[in-house]
């Protein structure tokens, strides 16, 4: 219950003892390091753009079975450059939904909308590419495990920068220094499975590869959750230097230490969608004890406010929990410290950069670098599939060698034929389907920032998986072709291999597609063999086709191991010299009814590779447009 609801003044002088108790600590706060810092700062010493950013009467609703749920109700505030705004709440008040309309994240669409404005120095977010002056990072540390930080902060630099070879590593080396990460640049990033860095490591490394561009803005969503409260206090410090160089930062953080608290420029705290209080940390406990909520002299104010903003069931209050948090907001709304917002600085007329990315090859370029030195660090997969490719052969060569060439080796020979597809295409298909489930959080934030198009994603995937595509067939091809003696003719040979390549990139480009479709691994691990299973039934081997259920028919068409497989046997028999007795009888290609010219079935297994690739593409670039919204 508030028990003052009268205007409040953050600059009324104490009247009591208590008042002069809360305008001491208020001046403690005041001789913090933040504002020290600010003290400093000289914004005409740094070339770099000043940004400030003013949202007004921003409201946010989705449409939801239950009907409309209102999320922001009319906020507004601003940050300038050389603040470090820091927007506080309850769980569910919509912290991270106001920092990503802020960010220009967030638009209307089909069930969500938007109103109100978010202007950058005076132009509209949405009239100019916000993100070429801001950066945005997310709560999830989103990098790639086998890389070390030097080589994050190179590739993030050689993407988003023009400038010469120097350039660029100086820059490197310049960010490296500004986060303090010296000691750790070229120890990998790890995973849960294998560990590297620390985690305020990690997240200053998220914060660098972002802020390597030097943007005005630098939003960051819980950038403390997870850390420890010393290495919290390091990692504000360090956002601390990027406003004393007139940048302007807004964070949503989660129970701040009252070290960290006090650092802040300006403490928005919202609650149920409603903005409570916003103004210097400094004066909130004032603001609030004069509202009848007086924080206990030791404290943290940031648990405090959790606390008298918390609600036990969001979505069923009591009426005390409703008539508090109604009295809280309707007291900003009518206090003096309510925010009109208003643009204060001399604004500096933002247009848009020039194009500042690569050529496409050159981001291809990068992206396949990338890759590769992903497969040699993480070789774990690699070898796997070396691996099975060489135990496959072992098991042909031991249970069929040396088929012989007489009519009694049709059968062997077809069968060993048949077996070598499905062991080709599947293992072509299973591991493909779990790398893009993978690297899709990466792809998708890179993606979103605007780095590359799915379109150079995709190639530059495609063509770092080529080498070993080529590798894993020519050993199938080189253990089994001899061992069995097979048709040996070097033309003969190249042929079976070159069937083997184009039917695995099959396999390869139906993993890509199940991949695409898959969130996680482990939903393309289970989902993986279902399309290839689907079309062995159509493969030629287990049924004679023209018998089939017409209605399914058409599948043959687009089966791998159909065309693989007519295609290794026309060529195995399509001039092959029989130790037999009757011409006619001995022609198997007759007998199955593979009358097709070869280069017929090859040119469909070339069509089938391109098109599941075309298909595994449009998948990954419709994911990537969902998420852009
Ligand atoms: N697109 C959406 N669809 C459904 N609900 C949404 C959507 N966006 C936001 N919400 C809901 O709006 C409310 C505010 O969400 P938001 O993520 O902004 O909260 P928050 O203050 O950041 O919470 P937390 O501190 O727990 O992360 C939540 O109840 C959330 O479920």
């Amino acid at each position: 219950m508030v028990k003052n609801n009268s205007k409040v003044s953050s600059n009324s002088p104490p009247a009591s003892p208590e008042a002069e108790e809360e305008a001491n600590y208020a001046k403690n706060l005041e001789n913090g390091p933040l504002y020290e810092n600010l003290k400093t700062i000289d914004c005409a010493d740094h070339n770099s753009m000043k940004i400030q950013l003013v949202w007004d009467s921003i409201c946010y609703s989705i449409d939801t079975k239950k009907g409309k749920q209102e999320i922001l109700k009319g906020v507004s505030g601003s940050a300038s450059p050389g603040e470090f705004v820091a927007i506080m709440g309850s769980s569910g008040a919509g912290k991270t939904t106001l920092l990503n309309i802020v960010a220009g994240r967030i638009s209307s669409f089909h069930n969500s909308h938007v109103t109100g404005s978010v202007k950058a120095n005076g132009a509209n977010i949405s009239s100019i590419k916000f993100d070429q002056f801001s950066t945005y990072i997310t709560q999830e540390d989103i990098l790639l495990p086998t890389l070390t930080i030097r080589e994050c902060f190179e590739f993030s630099a050689r993407m988003r920068l023009k400038g010469t070879n120097e350039e660029i590593l100086e820059k490197v080396e310049k960010t490296i220094a500004d986060l303090k990460l010296e000691k750790a640049a070229d120890n990998v990033i790890g995973s849960v499975l294998n560990k590297g860095i620390s985690g305020g490591e990690r997240k200053r490394t998220c914060i660098g590869v972002e802020i390597i561009t030097d943007p005005a803005v630098i939003i960051l969503d819980e950038p403390t959750s997870g850390l420890d409260s010393f290495t919290a206090e390091t990692l504000v410090d360090l956002l601390i230097e990027q406003i004393n160089k007139g940048k302007t930062v807004i964070a949503t953080i989660h129970q701040p230490s009252s070290n960290v608290f006090k650092k802040f420029s300006k403490l928005i705290l919202l609650c149920e969608g409603y903005t409570v209080y916003q103004g210097p940390p400094a004066d909130s406990r004032k603001y609030f004890s004069n509202l009848g909520y007086k924080c206990p002299r030791h404290v943290n104010p940031a648990d405090f406010y959790m606390r008298l903003l918390h609600v036990v069931n969001r979505f069923e209050k009591t009426p005390e929990e409703e008539e508090k948090l109604n009295s809280l907001a309707d007291a900003y709304k009518e206090s003096e410290i309510k925010e009109t917002p208003t643009s204060k600085y001399d604004l500096t007329e933002l247009k848009n950069k020039g194009d500042n990315s690569l050529n496409f090859f050159k981001k291809v370029g990068l992206l396949w670098k990338r890759s590769m030195i992903n497969a040699v660090r993480n070789p774990f997969l690699s070898r796997v599939r070396l691996a099975q490719f060489i135990i496959v052969s072992a098991i042909i060569d031991l249970v069929f060698h040396d088929l012989g060439n007489d009519f009694d080796s049709i059968q062997n020979t077809t069968g060993v034929l048949f077996f070598m597809t499905l062991g080709n295409i599947m293992l072509g298909n299973n591991p493909s389907a779990l790398t893009f489930p993978a690297e899709r959080p990466t792809f998708l934030k890179e993606h979103s920032e605007g780095l590359y198009s799915t379109f150079i994603y995709f190639i530059a995937k495609n063509l770092s998986e080529l080498p070993m595509q080529f590798v894993v067939t020519m050993i199938y091809s080189l253990m089994v072709y001899f061992a069995l003696d097979l048709n040996l003719t070097a033309s003969r040979f190249f042929t079976f291999y070159a069937i083997l390549t184009i039917a695995h990139m099959a396999g390869v480009g139906s993993g890509y597609i199940i991949g695409g479709l898959c969130e996680t691994e482990n939903v393309a691990a289970l989902f993986g063999p279902i399309v290839p299973t689907s079309l062995i039934v159509f493969g030629g081997s287990f049924g004679n086709l023209k018998n089939m259920n017409v209605a399914f028919s058409w599948i043959q068409y687009i089966s791998p191991f159909g065309w693989c497989f007519k295609s290794l046997v026309i060529n195995q028999y399509e001039d092959f010299d029989f130790d037999c007795d009757s011409d006619e009888k001995c022609d198997p290609l007759d007998t199955l009814g593979f009358n097709d010219p070869l280069w017929k079935d090859i040119i469909c297994l070339i069509a089938l590779m391109i098109g599941f690739r075309i298909i595994a593409f449009v998948c990954l670039s419709m994911i990537s447009r969902k998420k852009k919204h």
